[in-house]
């Protein structure tokens, strides 16, 4: 696995989060579990707590776009890059884009399962950057293999608790 050059990562341990939009892909709430189980697929490792807030300025700030969309990563219509996450800081730091034009699936059919892309993005968001194995979560390229019951890879952990150490409850 990999980190961020400067090792970016949250000093609190609590994180706040917001979803700001959402895709026509999957129902509101679905999209709502999906990012509450991603987040704690990473929490259950760490000794760090996310708490959800539907108003005012979240740490990681979640949303769908397409196109240009305000930051300097324009999205790229259907396929190709499915969405970007900035390491953790203030402001863009930490917040997480989908693409729009991805066709996003809970796992029942084909196209993009929201949950791993949500895995991976929030690892980003956490401070991991790419690993090089294959079967881990923050390999660069999306292949998941079973969507029912795909989990973080060990090389995932590890690198999530040597920047955050290990959840001792
Ligand atoms: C791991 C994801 C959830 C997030 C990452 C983006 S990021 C910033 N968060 N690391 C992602 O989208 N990776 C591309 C990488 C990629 C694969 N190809 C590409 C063709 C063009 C451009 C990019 C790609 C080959 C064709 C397949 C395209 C569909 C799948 N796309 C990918 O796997
Ligand atoms: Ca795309
Ligand atoms: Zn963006
Ligand atoms: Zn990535």
């Amino acid at each position: 696995y990999s980190l961020f050059t400067n090792k970016p990562k949250w000093t609190s341990n609590v994180i706040t989060y917001r979803i700001i939009s959402y895709t026509s892909d999957l129902p509101r709430i679905k999209v709502d579990e999906i990012v509450a189980k991603a987040l704690s697929l990473w929490s259950k490792e760490i000794p760090l707590s996310f708490r959800r807030i539907r108003f005012g300025t979240a740490d990681i700030e979640i949303g769908f776009a397409r196109g240009a969309h305000g930051d300097f990563n324009p999205f790229d219509g259907p396929g190709n890059i499915l969405a970007h996450a900035f390491p953790p800081g203030p402001g863009l730091g930490g917040d997480v884009h989908f693409d729009k034009d991805e066709y996003w699936t809970d796992g029942s059919s084909l196209g993009n399962n929201f949950l791993y892309a949500a895995t991976h993005e929030l690892g980003h968001s956490l401070g991991l950057s790419h690993s090089n194995n294959p079967n881990a979560v923050m390999y660069p390229t999306y292949e998941i293999a079973d969507f029912q019951s795909f989990k973080l890879a060990r090389d995932d952990v590890e690198s999530i608790q040597e920047l955050y150490g290990k959840r001792s409850d």
